[in-house]
Parts: structure tokens; sequence; C-alpha cells
């Protein structure tokens, strides 16, 4: 067996393999040890393989799961190596084969897997030059996803992406491993873990990833997804779906669907951006109170997972998003409503559908899954019913269609298999009785045993003369007839004694072991025969994978599209209006989440705010005092935007938006203590990546980036198809000394004003920054209110923002407000207005915003006049030489 064990174990050195023993997966050697120490499990020792103890670890079978699940948060994998040869004929140990690998990114199993996100799998590989070629996809979700990307952008891909596994080649340069092996051990925003896996080089050949990924779509060429010259991303995509078969144990055939992933087609959401919206997780790494979590509502797993990709990956193009906008117009009347009512506890066919072409399904999985395409018909049949010819909106027509379902797969779930059936195929009771003669033939003899067993006790109580005596089974000792003590002397010549327990003693006689042996092997027949009957069963769902895929997907995005809609009602949004002037005009924004906040705690209630932004008007300097809501205000703006990108309504009473192509952010300051970075390096570095953003973004330089270079020129011209960046600026500069601060500030705002295609919210707690709108003419002050003298306090945030600078900043009062001792709090006071007295008295006008001047034209020295006459070509070599004497003399000379 030691031998069968290493022999499996050669396959897979780097994976934890778990052996089939009976009731037991076993652990051996190295991976005992280490499965010991993650999983808390006992080591124990046996026998000797090559002289040495031979070291195991075990757990239950049925435990399985539980350990898998362990293991996979701790980005391990484990390789389960089941019994697949049959016990009673086999000399020698039973023959073992891997049936899967489970990994973090190619995770398919319901139970492991959370019901809101994606398992995903990357693979990247560096191209000859500078690109770098991507490849990705959700083994349950079925699409492959291709990109080419240049190498400074990978960590935003991946960070995007956020897969659970990166693949990348054992022939890449140790750089290049490094960075991958870096970028996958930063935290996602996801908050999920993410391992880098080490494959061969041969895996990665672009000409065999173009041919695995034709045999995929069964296309000629990969033309129609304009992929064709992809080829680093061909290569990923070889060592991505060899990697995902060999986890599987078999070919994908329902993946079957190819995207490319292009930069400038996606609104640019940065790490930084999805971190401080707090779009799916908060600042402290929580799944809630967040954007997401606000809008999920959806009452399906896959519909959450749809809902979550259209929050973080909105379109520029803003066609989807009209299609969502109107069909939530036409859901709001009632309709959303109806059909949300179908949509509770719909089971995840998407995952069902990849479960059963990987034919790793359940039998309740499948009993779900024919539920639930009855369920899909109805919610055809309903939108079919009140949508208007001609009229309805495209999305809801698409719907209508792709929720139809396959013909004949519900009638065929439904017959062959029980209503509830057990959890595991080989436990039997899977199979619908009257599906399959032979199987009823075979239950019946079962069936027929109870009625036998009765009539057998009752004549041998009669015979016997005992009262008492009872015709019973076991799993280990089959069917016996069991005796008290007291009456054992009684019973007849023809019992064979089976077993002697304290109190009583069991016996079988001829007819029982001749009931016994045919009942058996009917049992036994019985589960070879529901086996097989599931294989056939999985045999002829496999054509409808195709059709199911389809309805998953249609299914998941009325799902998506019914909680945004029943949200809008619930939270009182408005539609967004889509305009192709760069703009953004919001009348009554609210910020979602602190909006809900606020009404579950205080009770208070959120105070509303316009923003107004164009071409004219591109920045507002907002001033005011701590905790007046700058942040919030600002975050709102972004909040909105995104919201309507993604085509849904938004918290406000009505809202035009331009194109948009970026939300930057630059908000608080975290010290990343794990990158050895300060709370102003970090701050810097933020403020850097967004100057040189949005500048790119203007500047227009040749290559594509995350945000996509604009085609036009000129002083503050809207991007591509004339989109503009939105920026949130939160009080850059802090971070240092008050004077670097002040001054980078202003830098930057000049910069953001002068140089980007932005609109850009920009708010300090530097004064002398709200004298900057008055040089700027795109720039405005606006101010958050507050007022002295109410409360304990002494100050009344009205969290409203008004035209014009704030008067002043409140922070002592804020500080008082916050508990700060009155001795410290009185000590500030005076200190405060020694340094207002000084100021003014001393203030030096000092233009923040002045270009820098000019350095002078230095006075050119004699030497490189000299040089600049000098034609080489026209002296001959005695007129060089003399030349180089001149020249030499001249250098003596000061400048
Ligand atoms: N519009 C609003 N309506 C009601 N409450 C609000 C509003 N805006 C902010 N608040 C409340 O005020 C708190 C502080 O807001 P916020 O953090 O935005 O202030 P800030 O001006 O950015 O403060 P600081 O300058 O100290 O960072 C929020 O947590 C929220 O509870």
């Amino acid at each position: 067996m030691m031998q069968q064990y290493l022999g499996i174990k050669a396959g897979y050195p780097h994976t934890l393999v778990f052996y089939r023993m009976g009731d037991f997966y076993e652990v051996f050697f190295g991976d005992a040890e280490k499965a010991a120490r993650l999983l808390d499990i006992t080591l124990t020792q046996r026998g000797q393989s090559a002289g040495s103890p031979v070291v195991m670890a075990g757990i239950p079978f049925h435990a399985l799961d539980n350990y898998l699940a362990r293991l996979i948060k701790l980005g391990e994998s484990a390789a389960i190596c089941e019994q697949v040869g049959d016990v009673a004929t086999s000399k020698g140990p039973v023959e073992r084969k891997v049936v899967r690998v489970v990994t973090p990114g190619t995770l398919t199993d319901t139970e492991l897997l959370s019901d809101k996100s994606e398992a995903v799998l990357m693979a990247v590989h560096p191209g000859a030059r500078t690109g770098c070629g991507l490849a990705w996809m959700s083994v349950t979700q079925g699409i492959v996803f291709l990109a080419q990307c240049a190498s400074d952008e990978l960590a935003d891909w991946i960070a995007r992406v956020s897969p659970g596994e990166v693949l990348y080649s054992a022939e890449v340069s140790p750089a290049f491993e490094k960075t991958v092996q870096s970028l996958a051990a930063a935290p996602a925003t996801s908050g999920s873990r993410c391992v880098a896996v080490l494959r061969p080089a041969w895996a990665f050949d672009g000409g065999l990833g173009e041919r695995k990924l034709l045999e995929q779509l069964q296309a000629a060429n990969l033309a129609a997804w304009d992929a064709q010259a992809l080829t680093d991303a061909h290569a990923a995509a070889a060592a991505l779906l060899e990697y995902a078969e060999h986890t599987q144990g078999r070919a994908l055939t329902h993946v079957k669907s190819l995207r490319v992933a292009r930069s400038d087609e996606l609104i640019d959401l940065p790490t930084t951006t999805r971190r401080n919206l707090e779009l799916t997780q908060t600042l402290r790494g929580e799944t809630s109170p967040t954007l997401f979590s606000l809008l999920d509502t959806c009452h399906t797993g896959m519909g959450s997972r749809q809902l979550r990709n259209w929050l973080l990956e909105p379109q520029r193009d803003r066609t989807q998003a009209r299609e969502r906008l109107e069909a939530i117009a036409t859901l709001r009347e009632g309709l959303g409503q109806r059909l949300r009512q179908a949509l509770k506890g719909a089971s995840d066919v998407e995952r069902i559908t990849a479960r059963t072409a990987l034919r790793q399904v359940k039998p309740r999985e499948l009993v779900g899954l024919g539920l639930t395409l009855a369920r899909a018909a109805e919610l055809s049949q309903s939108l079919h019913a009140s949508l208007v010819e001609g009229q309805a909106p495209d999305m809801l027509q698409r719907l209508e269609r792709d929720l139809l379902p396959p013909e004949g797969c519900e009638a065929l779930l439904r017959g062959a298999l029980q209503a509830e059936p057990s959890a595991l195929v080989r436990d039997g009771g899977v199979i619908a009785d009257g599906f399959d003669a032979d199987l009823d033939k075979l239950r019946a003899i079962q069936n027929n045993c109870d009625s036998f067993l009765i009539d057998l006790e009752t004549r041998e109580r009669e015979r016997t003369g005992i009262a008492n005596l009872r015709v019973q089974f076991n799993k280990v000792h089959g069917f016996y007839i069991e005796v008290t003590q007291g009456q054992a002397s009684k019973v007849p010549d023809d019992y064979r004694r089976r077993q002697t327990l304290k109190n009583a003693e069991r016996f079988i006689t001829p007819e029982l072991k001749a009931f016994e042996d045919k009942a058996l092997s009917a049992q036994d027949r019985a589960l070879a025969r529901e086996k097989w009957l599931f294989e056939q069963l999985l045999d002829q769902l496999q054509d409808f994978i195709p059709a199911l895929t389809r309805l998953a997907r249609a299914f998941a995005a009325l799902d998506a599209v019914c909680a945004l809609t029943e949200r809008s009602l619930t939270l009182q949004w408005a539609a967004p209006q889509f305009v192709a002037e760069p703009c953004i005009e919001i009348r009554g924004g609210r910020h979602p989440v602190v909006e809900a906040r606020l009404n579950e705690t205080t009770g208070g209630s959120f105070i509303a705010n316009d923003t107004v932004m164009g071409g004219k008007q591109r920045m507002q300097v907002i001033t005011g005092p701590n905790m007046g809501g700058k942040s919030t205000y600002m975050r709102q703006v972004a909040v909105i935007v995104l919201l309507a990108c993604m085509g849904s309504y938004v918290p406000a009473t009505s809202c035009r938006l331009g194109p948009i192509d970026a939300i930057h952010t630059r908000i608080g300051a975290a010290d990343d203590l794990a990158n050895a970075q300060s709370t102003f390096m970090v701050e810097m570095t933020e403020a850097a990546q967004i100057l040189n953003a949005v500048t790119a973004h203007r500047e227009a330089p040749g290559r594509p980036k995350l945000t996509s270079p604009p085609r036009g020129e000129g002083g503050a011209q809207p991007g591509p198809g004339g989109a503009y960046s939105l920026v949130l600026m939160d009080e850059v500069g802090r971070g240092t000394s008050t004077f670097d601060g002040l001054a980078l500030a202003g830098g930057i705002a000049a910069h953001l004003h002068d140089k980007a295609r932005a609109f850009t919210l920009f708010a300090t707690h530097y004064f002398e920054l709200t004298e900057f709108p008055a040089n700027h003419h795109a720039a405005v002050n606006v101010h958050v209110s507050a007022v002295e003298g109410g409360g304990k306090s002494g100050i009344v945030f009205l969290h409203q923002i008004e035209p014009g600078p704030a008067s002043r900043s409140y922070g002592i009062q804020v500080a008082r407000l916050a508990g700060v001792p009155t001795s410290v709090v009185q000590h500030a006071r005076h200190t405060l207005a020694a340094l207002e007295s000084q100021s003014t008295n001393s203030r030096d006008q000092v233009d923040l915003f002045a270009a820098p001047p000019v350095a002078e034209t230095p006075e050119t020295h004699p030497l490189q006049a000299a040089l600049q006459g000098i034609d080489p070509d026209a002296l001959s070599p005695r007129e060089a030489l003399e030349q180089l004497y001149a020249l030499k003399k001249l250098s003596e000379k000061p400048s």
C-alpha cells in the first residue's frame, strides 16, 4: 500500500495528498506533519516504510469538507485520492486515483465556496517585450477572460480580478517571479488570500493556448473575439486551462465563452478607490456596512455575484447602464416585486451547471436545479405577460427569452430523481421509483424484507414459545434472532449461535441465512444500479449545459436588477440621466451608507447636498470644521457617480452625468507598516499615482493604459468620448510640517486645475488654499457649515455644503467634543489666540499657486560658445589640433 501511495504522491509533490483508507482520509510523512500543524489533528506512527516509521494523520471521510475549507482559507491545496477499484475482486491494495485537486483558485464545491464571491484562477505570462499576457476564469462561471497589459499595470489587474491563485512559468526572470509573488501576497480588496503557483514552462505556450481556446469555443479562429493577436494572453490561457483541467481531473466542457478585457472599456477604479469608497470592504476589513452590503438584497448567490461584478466593473460605454436603468424603470411598477417572490430560495444554477459538467454534482443539487428550472419558466412567463410587445426594455426581453428552460431537462430530472434524495449517491435512495424497472425489482426484494422479518418473528415466537424473541439486523453482523439469556435454553436445535452479549444470545437459522444472502446481494446490486443510473443521467444532462449556462446568467442578471429596483424604491433613489457634455450635477445627493447608519443608530437625518460641476467649473475647494462632513460629501459624489455608471438609481433627487472614465481617491492615511512606508509616504505615493494617471490621461501617451489616453488635446478637453476623471483629494499634505504640507497641497491643486482633465473635489484644512479660486477660473470655494454656541461643545454641525470658504476650523471645539481635558483645551485656546495675532501682523503674502520662477538662463561659458562654432567635418587634422589647444586654453577661464 505504501508503494501505491508513494507512486501517487510522486505526481503531486507540492500538494497535500488525502489517501482514502476505509472510513478515513490519511496523510503521510511530510504531508502528515504539515496537516497536523495546519489542521490541529493528531500525528501517529504505524509500521515501517524503508526502515523508518510511517508518520501519519487521518480525518474521518465525512468531515473532509470542513478540513478542506480550512486548508483553502490558508491558501493550501489538497489532492483527493479515492478507491476506484472493486474492493471484492482486487488482489492487494484496491486501485486508487486522485479524482480531483482542490485549490483556492479552482474551487467548485458549494460547501467550500462563499455564495457571494467567485474563486478565480489567473495565469500571467511576461511577453517578449515589456507587456504581459493575462488569462483568468472562475471554473464555476465558465468564461475565460484574456487581457494584455504593460508590466507596470499588472498590479492593478491582479487587484481588480482578485484571484485566489496566480500561475506563472518556471522560466520567468527572478525579477518577474518576485513581482508576481509580492503582488499575490498583497492584501486584496476582497480580503481573500492569493497564492502564486509555479507551473512548468511548457504549459505557457502561445500556440497551444490558441488551440485550446479554439477547442473550448468550438471555433475556427479567434477573430470573432478580436483576440487573435493576443499571443502572450494565449500563452497564459494555455497554462490556465491545463491547470484547471488538472485540478478537476477532466476536460472543462462547460467553458464555452471568451471575453477580452480591454482596460479602456472600463471605468478605472484603482485599488485605493475601491478601498476608500468602502465598496465591498470597510476600511477595517469587514464586509459590512459597505456600498455592496447595502445594495445586495439579491435572493440568490449568483445574483449577488453578478451585482458585485456590475459594481466593480462599470463600463465607460453607457449602453449597458442605460439598459439596466430602463429595466429598473419598468420593474418599479410592481413587476419587480412579483418577480422577486419567485426568485426566493432558487438554487445556484450557475454552480450546479458547472458541477454537472464536471460530474461532481450531488443528487440534492440536481433536485434543486429541477425546481429552479420550473421557476425560471414561471419567471419567463411573468415577464412575457407583463411586458408590452415592442415597448419592453431590451434587457427584460432578453431575460424573458434566456430564462426559458431547455425542453425536457426539468422533466428528466423530475422523472429520474427522488423528491428528497440522500446526500450522496453511494448511500442509495437517489433514483426515483418507477424510473428503472430493474432497480424497482431489486428494491422490491428489500422492501419485502420488512414483511418477511415480521412474519419470521411471529413464526419463531410461536415455534419456540419465547415471547420476547426478536429478529433484527445490523451492518456488522447482518440478520440475527435475539433471545435474552434467561430464554436461551429454549432455542431449537437448528439455531446457530452468532454472537453472545451480556444479556442476550444472537442466533441465525438456515432460513434466515438464505434470506440474508438474497437481501444483501439485492441491496448491493440496487446500489450499483443507482450509481450507474446516476452516471447515465449525468451523460444525458451534458447536452443541456450550454442552455443551462445561458439560463443561469439570465437568472443572476434578473436577481441583480430586481435587487437594484427594490433598493431604488425602499431607499427612495432617483434615475440618473446621462448627458454628452462634461458635467456632474447632483441635486439632493446623499451618502447611502452613512444615511443608512444614521437611520439605524441615532435616528438623525442625513442632510442632502447639491453638487454642480461642469466644463467651466471643474474644481471645488472644500473647507470647514473637522467632523463637518467634508469626507462624507466627497465620497457621496463618487458613490453616486459610480452607482449611475453601473446602471443603478442613485441616492439623490436628480443627477445629470457626463462621461466619466476614472474615479481616483486620496482619502485618509494609513501607515503601511508591512511595506515599511510612513503615513506621509503612503499619502504622497497615492497623490503621485493620481497626478500621473490624470496627467497621462491629458497628455495622451502612445500606449494603452488602464486610464485610457485621450485622443483630443488642449487645456481641459475631455478624454475619449468626452470623458473626465473624478478625483477626490482629502487633506493632502497634512502628514508633514505645516509649510511643507501647505506648499505641496498648493502645488497639487494647481497641477490638477491646470494640467489634468478631471473633476476635482479638494478638501483641506489649509485656509490659505481658499485663495486658490481667485486665481484659477475653474475652481470655486465651498464649505460645510457649522454654527458656534450651541450645545455643550460650543459647536453645531449643519453638514450643509454652502458656497464660499469656511470662516474658521473649530478644531479646538471638536477636541473638546471628543473629551480632551479642559486644561488642555484652554491651553490650546490661549496658544491659538497668540498664533493668530502673530500671523495677522506678519502675514507674508506668499503666492502659493504662482508657477515657479523660470530659472535664469546662465551666461554661456566661452568654451560652450566656441564648441558651438566648430564644424568637425570641415576641419583638417592640423586645424583640429589647433582648435583643441584653443579649447583647452578657454577651459581654464572661469565661467
Ligand atoms: N450630510 C450629512 N448629514 C448628516 N450627517 C453627516 C453628514 N455628513 C457627515 N455627517 C456625519 O458627520 C460625521 C463626520 O463626517 P466627515 O468624516 O465627513 O467629516 P470631515 O469634515 O471629513 O471631518 P475631518 O475633517 O475631521 O476628517 C460622519 O460620520 C457623519 O456621521
